[in-house]
């Protein structure tokens, strides 16, 4: 038996930092949202009492450090399950891009052998079970959009923001999110306004959300890699309506909704960046189906 489930990016509207915990990590408020950009996550049903994952791709690693495998391992001793499965996993989303592309991967796999060892478990037993692998697997394990507290893992659902076009375009560097998190200067921040952004999000008031983007990260992955920076600039120069950086970085998104601007965009950055895609967002959350 074999089950394909599909594993989508996120991109942050609004991030804030509250304050760093006791537990090293910090409070967050994030608004976050799913991308139609999305690695597929195979999974086949083996009778062995094994974890098999194959990346193909040399900067995800094809064992027990992959979070789609930890998510399987996390599953089997729960629950003790005695079947084993093969994870594929045919990488689309950016690594180390603030896309939370490993994060998805665990829950896609989370949302898959829930169904395929029939273990009966909801969405919000795989949030929950998903924290316990990353801060942003919670918000993975729903999709579509929602608010994110505590360190990410708590979750209240939002309504789609409106339809847009997401330019997104990532330099030929990649992120330690611990790192960037480390460097943050708790004082010396420009916070971004969550409940506006929220509001913006339920009134779809397209003119609101892109005012309100933000990301208090931002500045500290800009100081780290100035070419964050000039590609920020060159989006807004070829049109975008708003352009913020994702979660740790340092993948830069600019939203648009005309298709002409879009493909403006898409075409001035080409070459000069790593990786660029134009994307639409994802408004659905995903079902247990
Ligand atoms: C910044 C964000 C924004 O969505 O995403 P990415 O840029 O990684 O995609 C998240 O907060 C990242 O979530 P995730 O990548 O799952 O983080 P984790 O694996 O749990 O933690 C990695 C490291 O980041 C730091 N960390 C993470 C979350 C948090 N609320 N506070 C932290 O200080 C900790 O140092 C931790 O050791
Ligand atoms: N399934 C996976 N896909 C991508 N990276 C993974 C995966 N499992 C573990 N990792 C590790 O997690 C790191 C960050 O991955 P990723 O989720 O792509 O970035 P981000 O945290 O910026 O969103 C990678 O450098 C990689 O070593």
């Amino acid at each position: 038996m074999k089950l394909l489930v599909k594993a989508p990016a996120k991109i942050n509207l609004a991030l804030d930092v509250l304050h760093k915990r006791s537990d090293g990590f910090h409070e967050v408020e994030m608004i976050m949202t799913t991308i139609d950009l999305a690695d597929r996550v195979e999974l086949t049903l083996l009778n062995q009492d094994k974890i098999h994952i194959l990346s193909h791709n040399r900067y995800v690693p094809d064992d027990q450090r992959n979070l789609a495998y930890q998510a399987a391992q996390l599953l089997k001793t729960r629950f003790k399950v005695e079947k084993g499965v093969m994870i594929s996993i045919e990488k689309i989303i950016p690594v180390a891009a603030g896309l939370a592309g490993g994060s998805s991967d665990a829950a896609a796999t989370l949302r898959g052998l829930n169904k395929l060892w029939d273990l009966g478990l909801t969405l919000d037993e795989l949030a929950e079970l998903g924290s316990e692998i990353g801060s942003d697997v919670s918000f993975c394990v729903y999709g579509g959009t929602a608010l994110a507290k505590g360190r990410g893992e708590i979750i209240t659902e939002l309504p789609a923001p409106p339809t847009c076009w997401v330019i997104l375009a990532k330099p030929f560097i990649g992120v330690s999110t611990a790192e960037v998190y480390r460097r943050l200067d708790i004082n010396g921040m420009n916070h971004p306004d969550i409940n506006e952004m929220i509001a913006a999000i339920t009134q779809q008031n397209y003119q609101e959300v892109c005012s309100n983007l933000g990301n208090v990260l931002e500045d500290v992955t800009l100081n780290l890699h100035p070419e964050v920076a000039q590609i920020k600039d060159q989006m807004k120069r070829f049109g975008a309506d708003a352009v913020l950086m994702s979660g740790s970085g340092p993948t830069v998104f600019g939203i648009v909704q005309h298709d002409s601007r879009m493909h403006r965009i898409y075409n001035g950055l080409r070459g000069f960046c790593d990786q660029v895609f134009a994307v639409r967002l994802l408004g659905e959350r995903h079902t247990l189906d």
